[in-house]
Order: C-alpha cells, then structure tokens, then sequence
C-alpha cells in the first residue's frame, strides 16, 4: 500500500504494531485498515459499502487468492483449485462445479445419500441416549458431512470393513491443522517461531499417504467403468469422464483430479460441522427459540417420521436458524482475496498483490446494519421481520453485501446449496427427536475458539434425552 503524491489518495490506517494472533477475527477497526503480520501486509475491510465495492465493483480485480506458506509443500503444484489464481483453470474448474458437480440437478441426484446418513445421525445419536452416554456434537456432525462429500465424491464411507472415508477424515484433519500452523508460520513471518520445515514435512508426508489412497479408488472407478456396471455416477466419475474428453477445453490431469478432491474436502467438511454445533449451541442455550422450533417441526412433519429434505420450504423458523447462526458463527470468518492490479478502494491507494480479508465477522454483527448485533434473534430473518433478507439464491450468493456467510460474486462459495440441505435436515431432527442436557454443573460455552476459522472453543458434549421411539 503506498500514497501517490500526485494525488490525494491517502494510505488506509494501520495499527503500530501487532499484538494479536489468535481471534483474528476480531480485528478490524474501521471500514478499511492496513494490517501488517510478519512478513506480509494485509488489507482489511470490516463494513458492508467496502465489501461491495471490492466484490461487486472491482470482482475481477480482486478474484485471485493469495499463496500461503502451505502451498510451498503442497505435492500437486498448479493443481490447485480453492487458492488458484484467477486464471483459465480455476475458470474451468468452477464451470464445472457450478454447472455439474454440485449443480442444483446433481444434488438432486445425492438426495438419497443426504438422506441416508442424517438417519445415521439420529441412530448414533439414539445410541448415546439409550445407553446414556454423553454425545460430542463435534464428532458427529464431521462424520456426518464426511460421509456425505465422501460418498459423493467417490462412494466411499465408513461401514464394516471398508473405512477409506475415515482415513481421508484422518488425512483432511492432518492438512488442515499443518495448514493453519504453517499459514500461522506465515503470518509470523520473521519470528519463525514454528518448525516450518518439520511441520512442512509432516504435511508432504500426509498429501502422499492421500495420494496413495485416492489412486487406489481412481483405479477402482477406472475398472468399474470397463466392465460398465451401472450405477450413479459419483464426482470421480464425472471426472474421470472430463479428463477422457478429447474435446474438453482443458485436460485434466490425474493430478487436477486429486487436488480438486482434497479441496472439496478441505472447504466442504468442517465448514458445515462447525455451523452446525454453533446452531445446536444457540438453541439449546435459548430454550424458548428450541422450543418454538420443535413445535415448528411438530406441527409440519407430524410425529411419526423424520423432518426431510422436501420440508424445508415449510419450516420458517428452522431456515431463519440455519441462516442466523451462519450470521453469527461464519465459518469463514475471513474472505481471502488478493488484488490482481493497482487501484484505489475507499478512497485509498493499494498495490497489486496486495492480500484482502473481508472481515465478514465483523460486517455481519455491524451495529449499523443489525439490531442487537450480537444476539441470537433468529426471528430477523423471519418475513414479518424488517431486518430479513431475501432467500432467493443470489442472497446466498451474497449479493447481498451486509449478509455474507459464503462470500460473493464469482469467487464464492460453490458449495452453499449442498451445505444448506445438509444443515437444515440434520439440526431439525437433532431437534425434533432429543432434549439436551449438560452434565451437573456445566452449561453452554459459547466463545470462540483462537483459530482463524471460528470454530467453537470447546466442542458441545451433552446428553441426549430420546423423546419418541419412533425412529
Ligand atoms: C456452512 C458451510 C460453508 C461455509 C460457511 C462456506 C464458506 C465459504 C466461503 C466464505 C468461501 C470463500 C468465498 C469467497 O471468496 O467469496 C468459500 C469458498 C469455497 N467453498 Fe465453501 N462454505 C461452506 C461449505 C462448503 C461445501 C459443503 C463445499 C463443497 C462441497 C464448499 C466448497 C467451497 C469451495 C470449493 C470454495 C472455493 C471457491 C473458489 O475459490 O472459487 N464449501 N466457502
């Protein structure tokens, strides 16, 4: 960031120093700041009117994501799709999300599979109520969006003796928490207070362990599709098809396919767990607003079967839940972008290659924008309300620039449809079929965790009390 003296564009403030590592999220004082963290400077904006105008006015300029430490010993170079430059691959890739693998027909096509797992949910959950013991939420909710994107992503999960989708669970929670110390490591720059290169090992030595276990199930499909046995076609197949695809405008490699897997894994798992907690958090923490939804179910879905997927459009107060805890509790707290040109924002001056964060945190708990920003009102978002915002897709899409869980625009997040049908079924019938209890002496914490995606401090672990013997 620099000033130009021909002008009077002024630099955006920055703070003397930086005292804050964790809790990034709370950062950002002011509609536009520079931070500087370590080794690199950082630009960022906290209020919607900026927000708009970097990813709505100036999308293009800033669709690229910045390169972090991690990238440095990731095995599938210029594989890359989640932290791609702008570019003709990631362009590609994201065309054939957007209009195949999680296109409204294709999520058509997994709504079995959805179905099937939120009743492994409840099983496993009617489990720690009759024997009771204590349920961790956290665990839970990973196993079920893991089964879900494995399944969908290349029919594996874990049942009996075939476990592949607990050890990709096991590989994707290894590169995530490498990833964040050595994202952390960047942000640190000059201390180096982390081992880099031990940690930048260990993550080498899980991408391959991955890479060995995802060419085993490429080679399983491969053979499937020779001996032409029907069935649904899984996410490995359609790109398996692609890369086959003499006319395809990109070729894909083995590689692009591996790589873009993980990714989906990495944005697509934790991401919906942690929303999830967070809402079970709030509602068991707010007996009336559990109360009111319950009933809601009750009412629509009736005693004798579990609240599904087609019930959704009935229940008000159930999708003003999901879409207040996504307010409050975004698990993506930080939109990452990176400025491909100079050029001015707010009125300042930014170099290209600049790193922007969008604190989305702060802009969806604005006072300006929300009342009692930091309080749990799910009724905001009901139509009676003034505050709602519309629930047509392109709100999700956020175009709506004071409502932006899953960021905006072309870069944003491919994967809201399917993380919205898998939360809405699954906190509805953790409501529907259980009362929740904390053992004596404990209730709900609801401070977050110090890592940059705010998660919960310390995951939910409760008794679950069955309330039908329906299921
Ligand atoms: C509650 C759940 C989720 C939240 C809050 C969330 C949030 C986000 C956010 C904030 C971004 C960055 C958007 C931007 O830069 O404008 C993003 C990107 C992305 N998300 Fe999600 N996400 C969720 C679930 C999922 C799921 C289920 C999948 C896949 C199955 C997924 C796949 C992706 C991918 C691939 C990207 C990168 C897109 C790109 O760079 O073009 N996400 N997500």
């Amino acid at each position: 960031i620099s000033t130009r003296s021909h002008t009077k564009i002024k630099k955006p403030p920055s703070p003397p120093a930086l005292p804050i590592i964790g809790h990034l999220h709370l950062i950002g004082s002011g509609p536009l700041m520079v931070l500087r963290l370590g080794a690199s400077t950082c630009l960022i904006a906290s209020n919607a009117s900026v927000a708009k105008e970097i990813l709505k006015y100036q999308d293009l300029n800033f669709s690229s994501r910045p390169e972090f430490a991690s990238s440095e010993y990731f095995i599938y170079t210029g594989s890359r799709f989640l932290t791609a430059p702008y570019g003709d691959y990631w362009r590609f890739m994201k065309k054939l999300c957007m209009t195949r693998l999680l296109s409204v027909a294709q999520l058509d096509k997994f709504m079995d599979i959805r179905e099937e797992e939120k009743v492994k949910l409840v099983e496993s959950v009617m489990r720690c109520a009759r024997e009771g013991n204590l349920c961790d939420l956290s665990s839970e909710f990973t196993t079920l969006t893991n089964n879900t994107i494995c399944r969908m992503a290349m029919s594996t999960r874990c049942s009996g003796t075939d476990n592949d989708a607990r050890e990709i669970r096991g590989l994707v929670k290894a590169c995530l928490d490498l990833g964040a110390k050595l994202s952390l490591g960047d942000v640190l720059g000059p201390f180096k207070i982390f081992d880099i290169s031990g940690t930048g090992k260990k993550l080498v030595g899980t991408l391959t362990q991955y890479d060995r276990l995802v060419d085993r199930i490429i080679k399983e499909h491969k053979e499937k599709t020779r001996e032409g046995s029907e069935g649904m076609k899984d996410f490995m197949d359609i790109l398996l098809e692609v890369h086959d695809d003499p006319t395809a405008e990109i070729k894909l490699a083995a590689n692009d396919i591996k790589s873009f897997l993980l990714d989906i894994f990495l944005a697509g798992t934790d991401t919906s767990s942690v929303a999830m907690q967070w809402a079970m958090a709030e509602l068991i923490n707010k007996p009336k607003k559990f109360k009111r939804l319950r009933n809601e179910i009750n009412e629509v879905v009736g005693p004798n079967r579990l609240v599904k997927e087609a019930d959704v459009p009935n229940l008000p107060y159930l999708r003003a839940v999901i879409l207040e805890t996504l307010r409050l509790h975004p698990s993506g707290p930080f939109i990452i972008r990176e400025c491909a040109q100079d050029c001015e924002v707010n009125n300042s001056y930014v170099n290209g290659k600049t790193r922007v964060l969008v604190n989305v945190y702060a802009i969806m708990r604005d006072p300006q924008l929300w009342t009692d920003p930091d309080e749990f009102i799910p009724e905001r978002f009901l139509d009676t309300s003034s505050e709602k915002i519309g629930e047509h897709q392109m709100e999700l899409k956020g175009q709506n620039f004071k409502y932006l869980p899953f960021g905006s625009g072309r870069r944003g997040c491919p994967g809201a449809s399917l993380a919205m049908m898998v939360m809405h079924q699954a906190v509805g019938a953790l409501v529907q079929c259980f009362d929740w209890k904390f053992k004596e002496g404990e209730k709900v914490d609801l401070s977050p965790g110090p890592g940059f995606a705010a998660e919960m401090r310390h995951p939910i672990i409760c008794y679950p009390i069955k309330l039908m013997d329906h299921f």
